[in-house]
């Protein structure tokens, strides 16, 4: 599964200690983070991350590329909820974005908490028919 992980400054020890207690079920899957959260996390795990750039220069608007064109399977963004963010814009894009194609999105840790669970259970396998839909129609 393609799994992303973004969190806002004053949350970003909480994501590195969530990531930390769950390490043994991302390593599964393929990570993906804005680039601070994503250093974040490679500096505090053997876990690779692929980083796309900081949320403020545009890292959700990738991430949010990526879940337009259903290629993102979890969404783990732990958002400020006391702080205003200079690229409110694209924060409300990528939650958006998660509407339209239905992907599973956590704000907040208890919500990835379950998630998470879920997804060590297998819960997800579901997307595993649109990753094979995707490749087989040739869908971009
Ligand atoms: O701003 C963010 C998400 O909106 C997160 O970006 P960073 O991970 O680069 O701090």
């Amino acid at each position: 599964m393609n799994i992303a992980l973004i969190a806002h400054d004053r949350m970003k020890d909480e994501m590195v200690n969530f990531v930390v207690a769950y390490e043994q079920v991302f390593k599964e899957h393929d990570l993906f983070a804005t680039g601070t959260t994503g250093q974040r996390i490679m500096e505090s795990t053997k876990l690779s991350v692929f980083r796309y750039m900081s949320g403020p220069y545009g890292g959700d608007q990738q991430i949010g590329a990526m879940v337009a064109k259903n290629e993102m399977d979890l969404i783990i963004f732990l958002r400020d909820p006391l702080m205003a963010q200079p690229h409110e814009p694209d924060i409300s894009a990528l939650l958006r974005l998660c509407d339209v194609q239905g992907i599973p999105c956590a704000t907040n840790v208890a919500t990835a908490e379950i998630l998470t669970k879920a997804l060590e259970r297998g819960d997800f396998a579901w997307r595993e028919v649109v990753h094979k839909y995707k490749s087989e129609s040739g869908e971009k």
